[in-house]
Formats: C-alpha cells, structure tokens, sequence
C-alpha cells in the first residue's frame, strides 16, 4: 500500500517554503522533499553571498579614491583575495545555516532528502518509494546555463554555483553574458584589481530594455570594465589558458565566468508522465495568475517556471501554489508591479512596464539626468539618467527604466506610486527633502508635468480652503 498525503512540494527554495507556509494552514499531511543542499539558492550562492562580495569591492573601490577628497596620509588598503572570499563565505554560511534552520523548523519530519521524480500527476517517486498525493507543487529552482560546447573546459569555466567556493581567483577573467549576475560579479572584480573583460551577444546590458539608458550604461559601466556586446563569444583553449573572441576583440584570460542565464531544472523530472504537452524549452504550459499546470492538480512556482527567476516572484508563487493545492477551488492571485533592481555601481532598476509593451502615441517618456543631480555631485557618483513612462491620457505612472545611484531605494519608491495607481501629479505633492538623490526623480516627475502642461495643469502645491489650524512651528 502506498503512502498518501495531500500535498507533496518538490523543492526546499525560496518558492518551496514559501508554498509550505501556506500549506499548514490547512493540512499538516504533507512533504516537502529536496535532494539537497539544504539552505536555498538565495542564501547559498545567489542573492546573500553576491551582495556581500559587491560591498567589500564597493568598499575597496571607496578607499582607493580617498585622496581625491583630500584623505591623504591614508594608505590604500590592499586587496587579500582568498582573505575577501573567506570573509564572504562567512558571511554566507549564516545565510545559508539559518535558511537549513528556517526548512528543518518549518517541516520537520515531513521534510525528505532525496530526488523526486514525477510518475503522473498524483505519484512521486522518491528513494525508490511511491507516494500518492492529491496535488504536487514543483519548486525545484534553476541552475547557470553553460553549453554543450563548453563542458570540455568545465575546470576553468566558473558559474555562480562555483564562484563563491574558490579559494583564490586568477589575474585575469572574462566574464560571458552581460546580464545581470555578469555586470555584478563583473564591476566587483574589476575593482578587487581582477583584469576583467565582458562579452555580451544581446546589444542590451543587464535586461535593460530602454535603448538610450541602454546607452547611457554601456557606457558607465564600461568604464570600468571593457564590455563587447552584440556578437557571440567563441571560445578556445590555449594550453592552460582561455581565449575569447567575439567580433573584433579577443582575449586570453586564465578563468570565464559563464553568466548566459538559468536552466530550469525540470528535465529529468518526470515530466513527460504528466500527459500535458510541453515547449520547445521542455517546459509545461501553466497559468501565471494560479500557477497551475494546464487542469492538473500539479503547480509550478519559482526559478523552475523560466518566467522570473528573482526572490520575491519566487516567494509569490510558492505562496499562491500553497493556497491553490490546498484551497477547495483554483484561484487567481494579483502579481506585483514588475520590480527588478541590479546591483551594480550606479545601480540599474526597472520598475512597472518597460517601453518595449508600451506603445509611443499612449505615454511621455520624462527624464531626469544624474550627471548634474546636486546630493550625487556632493558625493562624487554623479552619473546615469532615469526615464520615467507616463500615460498620456491621466497623467498616471505606468513604469520607469533608470542607471542611477541609489536605484534600488528609487525604485521601491515608483514600484508604490504604480501599485497605489498614482498619477505624477499625487508623487508632485508629497515632500521631497534637499539634499536627496530622490529630488533627481521629482526632476522627473517634474519634466513630465511640463510634457503634459497642456493636458493637466495642476500645482505642486493645492490651495487649502477648510485647512486644520495647525500651528507649523
Ligand atoms: C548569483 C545570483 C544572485 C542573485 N541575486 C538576486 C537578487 O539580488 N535579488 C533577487 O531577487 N534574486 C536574485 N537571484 C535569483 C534568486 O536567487 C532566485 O530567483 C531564487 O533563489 C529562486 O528560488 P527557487 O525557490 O525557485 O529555487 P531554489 O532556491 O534553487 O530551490 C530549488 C530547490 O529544489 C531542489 N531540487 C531541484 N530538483 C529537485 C528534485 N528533482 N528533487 C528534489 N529537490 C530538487 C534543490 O535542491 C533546491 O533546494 C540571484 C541568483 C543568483 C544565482
Ligand atoms: N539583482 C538581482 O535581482 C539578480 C542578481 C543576479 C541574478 N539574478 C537572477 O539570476 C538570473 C541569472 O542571471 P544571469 O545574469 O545569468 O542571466 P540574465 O538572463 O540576466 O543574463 C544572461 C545574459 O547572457 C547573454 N547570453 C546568453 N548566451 C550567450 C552567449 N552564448 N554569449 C554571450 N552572451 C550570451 C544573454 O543575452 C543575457 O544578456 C537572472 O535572470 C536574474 O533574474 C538576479
């Protein structure tokens, strides 16, 4: 007789517990199984331990350029690679050891190490035991891509799986794909001292999809960094060494870092037993509102759907897969406006829609310009340009694509604006304190106001006909 539960969750990640959350609300007849390492990818080697390396490069940087303020007698502090490494890794490992902690609490018994494979829609197989189950929600997250072609120089390809566990890191890298985890990793490295190269095949750096932020940060992260984008990289070894050629420029470096993007790890899972048809990714089709698979009692949530691989989406789809596979009837749930933040140095932000899905004659494109933005001046990180999408017909924010210093706090700003459905006028009327970089965006809001004089005519400042008398000082 086989064992029978109601929920089984594939995958102890970020969806994974999130979905477990959820579910011991209504039942506590479930498992939650991971073939390990325990700890999620967050924590283990993606969000934590990359954010921690950023800081410390971050801080180098800053200490290098201390005597162009005057800082003389300062020494620059020297750089200890495998001494900055070993500093992350402890940083890491009490992200990852309270993530473990946070899973075994969390399930308990009901937690089973092991791989899961599907055999249908109700049955999973695991260390060669068959378990029957009224819905299965599959949270197995995602690993780098690396091609076929590469395997052969897998000892000297590193990927962020691999990055954070080296002990030293040789004198020069490239790093391939200019997305996100490349700027990253990238700028870090350049200024640790690493001579850094990057190639990139889409023209577009860090997912950006505005052409002229585009512009503007190819060419401020190329500063630091040279950054060929717009060919494929072709790669051939040269005895210990690698060379990279794409286009006209060419390199020998001692390491690449591969960042060319995630593979959900949904091959070997059994898929094909689920009866439902799959794309040409291996992929089956679900619904991004329920996270259901076609009609099958079956969810997907997190890095393992290939839609946005990023925590707080991961985290928003465990939660709905928990409430649908435990709920008396399929749900559809509100996603959030779109939020993606890239920490480099100044850092890039997407916030709402992007310009590619908005249509020229429907919206003003407002912008800000950085370069001259007083508080970053003062503090010598002048530099990007914000774009902001207004519709036309209401004045309202419909999304915004920025390079500018303090993005990720600009950003969550605009991503409530969206959210609350406000209009540039209602952000015109809130205090804006000086000297802040968030006077760069009612800069802004401001272009766009003059953009739409002619539409909507309202003052920063509302006249206040029954106003309370309170004393103001
Ligand atoms: C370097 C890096 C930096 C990042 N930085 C950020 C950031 O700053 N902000 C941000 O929002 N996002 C960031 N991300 C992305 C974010 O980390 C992921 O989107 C998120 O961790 C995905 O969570 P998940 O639950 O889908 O997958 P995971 O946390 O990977 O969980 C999947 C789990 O499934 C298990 N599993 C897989 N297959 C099986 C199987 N067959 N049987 C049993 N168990 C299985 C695995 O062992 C794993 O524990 C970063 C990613 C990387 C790599
Ligand atoms: N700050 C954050 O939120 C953060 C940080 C790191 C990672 N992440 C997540 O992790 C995921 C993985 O990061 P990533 O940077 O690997 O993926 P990505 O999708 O951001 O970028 C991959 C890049 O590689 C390029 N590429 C693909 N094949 C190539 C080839 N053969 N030659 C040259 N370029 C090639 C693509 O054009 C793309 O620009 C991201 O999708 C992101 O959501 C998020």
């Amino acid at each position: 007789m086989n064992k029978k539960v109601d929920v089984i969750v594939i995958g102890a990640g970020s969806a994974g517990l999130a979905a477990v959350r959820q579910i011991e609300k209504t039942t506590d007849n479930y498992l939650l199984i991971d073939q390990g390492p325990l700890g999620t990818t967050c924590a283990r080697v993606g969000c934590m331990p990359s954010k921690a390396f950023i800081k410390v490069a971050r801080d180098f940087h800053g200490a290098t350029r201390l005597a162009q303020a005057g800082l003389t007698g300062t020494a620059p502090a020297d750089c200890d690679i495998p001494a900055v490494l070993e500093h992350v890794r402890r940083l890491r490992n009490r992200f990852a050891s309270g993530m473990v902690e946070v899973t075994r609490k969390l399930a308990g018994d009901r937690l089973i190490k092991g791989a899961a494979r599907l055999l249908g829609p109700n049955r999973v197989l695991v260390n060669d035991e068959e378990i029957t189950c009224s819905s299965i929600i599959l949270a197995t997250g995602s690993r780098p891509t690396i091609p076929e072609a590469w395997r052969g120089f897998s000892d000297r390809i590193l990927t962020a799986d691999t990055f954070f566990e080296q002990q030293d890191l040789p004198r020069r890298i490239a790093v391939v794909g200019l997305g996100i985890i490349g700027l990253e990793l990238g700028q870090a490295l350049a200024r640790l001292g690493i001579e850094v190269t990057g190639f990139g095949r889409n023209p577009h750096i860090c997912g950006i999809r505005d052409p002229e932020i585009n512009r503007v940060a190819l060419e401020t992260l190329g500063r630091q960094f040279p950054l060929h984008v717009g060919d494929e990289a072709e790669m051939t070894p040269a005895g210990k060494t690698l060379r990279i050629r794409n286009g006209f420029h060419e390199v020998e470096v001692d390491a690449v870092i591969a960042a060319l993007g995630v593979t959900p790890n949904m091959d070997n899972l059994g898929l094909e037993n689920l009866g439902v048809p799959l794309d040409a990714r291996g992929l089956p089709p679900y619904h991004p509102y329920t996270t259901q698979i076609g009609d099958l009692p079956v969810y997907v949530a997190g890095d393992a759907n290939g839609c946005l691989p990023i925590l707080h989406e991961a985290q928003d789809e465990g939660f709905i897969a928990g409430r649908n596979a435990t709920g008396t009837q399929i749900q559809k749930y509100r996603r959030r406006a779109g939020l993606k933040i890239v920490f480099t140095d100044p850092q890039v932000a997407a916030v709402g829609q992007t310009l590619n899905k908005l249509e020229d004659a429907d919206i003003i494109v407002a912008r800000a310009d950085f370069s001259e933005q007083s508080r970053a001046i003062a503090e010598g990180r002048n530099a990007g340009l914000m774009h902001l999408y207004v519709n036309k017909a209401d004045a309202r924010i419909l999304g915004g694509e920025m390079i500018v210093p303090d993005a990720e706090h600009l950003a969550q700003l605009l991503a409530l604006a969206i959210h609350r459905e406000m209009t540039v006028h209602d952000m015109l009327t809130m205090p804006f304190y000086h000297p802040t970089v968030e006077e760069g965006l009612r800069t802004a809001l401001r272009d766009a106001a003059r953009q739409l004089h002619h539409m909507h005519s309202k003052e920063e400042l509302t006249l206040c006909e029954s106003c309370p008398e309170l004393p103001l000082c």
